[in-house]
């Protein structure tokens, strides 16, 4: 009789008899199943009914129908454009590199989760070990380090696995903790011989290699930069390839450095878990960071063993950021009892202009207090003009920051950039690609702000337009927008509700004069955002993005895809490092007209 299985129950099969080296195999619904069941190959890998049959043997009993429940393998959607969905792009160059193909590499998740060995281990035992003398040969998007290792259970197969805290030519003991279909995740154990990139003694934070915040402190600042440029080129790589392919893409330019590569962070949320099961907290949870995996190559127990790192400080954030979080540190203390469910800390740097005469603390207006005095911290600095800084821990809070001669105030819970020492430079660099080319002075000149929050880059470059117009969906960030433009006495913005996809109906500026500014969020625009970009036909384009996968798919679909999108070309692009020690990188990217 013909036997038709579905793939994963003959792998399991196949994987039990002849790969495990088990003597026998306690596989009791494979069992039966070999003694004669016909199992429909379009049943559902998951959940298997098996059909009442006849027995044509001894007495003529039916068989009873019996119902084999697997575990289900639930793969989640992802963007492609996510960390993940980039993940799958890294893993295919890698493969390519090492000759494999993605059959190769394709763990049998049913077998993950279903099987059991001889001794009733779950089959997941094998998959999670520790592996040792692993050469790190890639470092991805994300900052994790990619290798090879063999398949613990096909051994003709291999896995792709992600290593945390290691970078190329690295030679680490990991141990694989979590399965998925085309890689395994890992803890990084030990580096047993450094990559030349390796300069452990830069690390300045004693929660790096075990906080999901930083990714690159171990290299010199030059190193990230480098690999910053790489992961712009890199995005469009994956994600605009017939771009690459016609050769329209310009030679990436150097990642622009932050002024500060430390202490810079003005806004920072760390955050507790209420622990499952329990409705009132008898001890202090855990208030900091994510923790990434469980590494041990650090060798040190700051931060604690948790899901949520206690953090203490943060290298990143800024002085004030960390004053706040010392007092919010010791109010939680004081307080956690109350708290019934766990909670995120909003920190928000507040800057103020201090005025000669005034006692600086009638000037400071709400933030985070020492308990013990009862005071708002604060921290005078000295720039053009005396500063008071303060942190602000309520959402709905108003706070300001100074960029370029212009002030800005916004809620302390809406969007706003979080490194304002790069802000000026990447500020002058989009104005400087606004100006349209063959352009007279005197002839009228527009810009159009999509996605514009409070105004930043509206206010930051009104001088050289006659008019600005401001789309931005949130209603809070426009009123405040609109606040910004008249506190800096510019008369010459205009500021819309709504989505930006609904601009291009009201505009009424001619195209030729008018260059675009767009800053969406991490998905980046939509398709009818972009033909509708198209068919307006700006002068100048100038996409920021703090996702550059979701810009490179968005600049090729805008390219390739509309119709007048056709007639332009990508003039420049390059990376901005407004997170120096983590792997993002805002990408620049410019388009003219041909
Ligand atoms: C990355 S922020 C940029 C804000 C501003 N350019 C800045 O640098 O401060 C993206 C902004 O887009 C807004 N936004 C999200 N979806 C939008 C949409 N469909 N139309 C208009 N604005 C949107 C968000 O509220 C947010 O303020």
């Amino acid at each position: 009789m013909l036997i038709s299985r579905p793939r994963s129950l003959q792998s399991i099969a196949r994987l039990s008899l002849t790969q495990l080296g088990f003597r026998i195999v306690h596989i009791p619904h494979i069992r039966n199943m070999s003694a004669g069941t016909t199992v429909d190959s379009s049943t559902s890998e998951h959940d298997l009914k098996r059909p009442v049959m006849e027995d044509k043997t001894a007495n003529h009993r039916p068989v009873k129908t019996r119902k084999v429940k697997l575990k289900k393998y639930k793969a989640k959607k992802v963007d492609e454009t996510s960390p993940l969905g980039v993940l799958q792009f890294e893993i295919d160059e890698l493969l390519s590199k090492e000759g494999l193909t993605r059959e190769q590499i394709l763990n049998d998740m049913v077998a993950v989760l279903n099987h059991k060995d001889i001794d009733d281990n779950p089959m997941s035992s094998h998959y999670h070990r520790e592996v040792s003398d692993v050469p790190v040969l890639q470092i991805g998007a994300s900052g994790d380090g990619l290798a090879v290792i063999s398949n613990p259970v096909e051994t003709e197969k291999k896995q792709v696995v992600v290593v945390p805290f290691a970078l190329p030519g690295d030679v680490v003991r990991i141990r694989v903790f979590k399965t998925h279909p085309y890689f395994v995740e890992s803890d990084l154990l030990e580096v047993l011989k450094n990559s030349p990139l390796r300069q452990d003694d830069l690390i300045k934070c004693r929660y790096f290699g075990k906080c999901a915040g930083c990714q690159f402190q171990f290299l010199t600042y030059d190193e990230q930069l480098k690999l910053k440029k790489e992961t712009v080129f890199n995005a469009y790589k994956y994600f605009a390839p017939q771009l690459l392919a016609k050769e329209m893409l310009p030679v990436v330019g150097d990642t622009v450095a932050s002024p500060k590569m430390f202490d810079y962070r003005t806004k920072l949320t760390p955050h507790f878990d209420m622990p499952k099961k329990v409705s009132k907290l008898e001890e202090r949870p855990p208030l900091g960071f994510g923790q990434k995996g469980r590494p041990s190559w650090r060798n040190n127990s700051s931060g604690g063993t948790k899901s949520i790192l206690d953090i203490e400080e943060c290298v990143i954030g800024t002085k004030i950021i960390n004053e706040g979080m010392a007092n919010e540190r010791k109010r939680f203390e004081r307080d956690y009892k109350n708290y019934k469910r766990g909670a995120t800390i909003l920190l928000r740097e507040n800057t103020r202009v201090l005025e000669a005469g005034k006692p600086v603390e009638d000037q400071l207006g709400e933030g985070s207090q020492n308990i013990t005095t009862g005071q708002t911290s604060f921290l005078e600095v000295m720039d053009d003009k005396p500063l008071a800084k303060t942190c602000v821990t309520k959402s709905r809070q108003v706070v300001t920051e100074y960029i370029n001669g212009y002030t800005f105030e916004f809620s302390a819970g809406e969007f706003f950039q979080n490194n304002n020492s790069i802000l000026p430079k990447v500020t002058d660099y989009v104005c400087s690609n606004l100006q349209i080319a063959n352009s007279k002075p005197e002839d009228p000149h527009y810009l159009v702000d999509a996605y514009c929050g409070s105004g930043l880059f509206s206010i930051t470059a009104s001088k050289g337009v006659d008019k600005v117009i401001g789309v931005e969906v949130s209603a809070d960030s426009v009123s405040f927008a609109e606040r910004n433009a008249k506190a800096n006495g510019v008369k010459n913005c205009e500021f819309v509700v709504g989505k930006a996809e609904c601009i291009f109906a009201s505009i009424d500026t001619p195209s030729d004069r008018t260059s675009v500014i767009l800053d969406p969020p991490r998905k980046g625009c939509d398709d009818v955002f972009l033909k509708q970009l198209a068919e307006y036909n700006p002068a100048r384009i100038v996409y920021i993005s703090c996702n550059v996968h979701s810009q490179a798919r968005d600049m090729q679909y805008f390219l390739q895809e509309t119709e007048k999108g056709k007639a332009y070309k990508i003039e420049s692009l390059r990376g901005f490092d407004f997170f120096p020690q983590t792997h993002h990188v805002e990408s620049v990217c410019v388009l003219s007209r041909i």
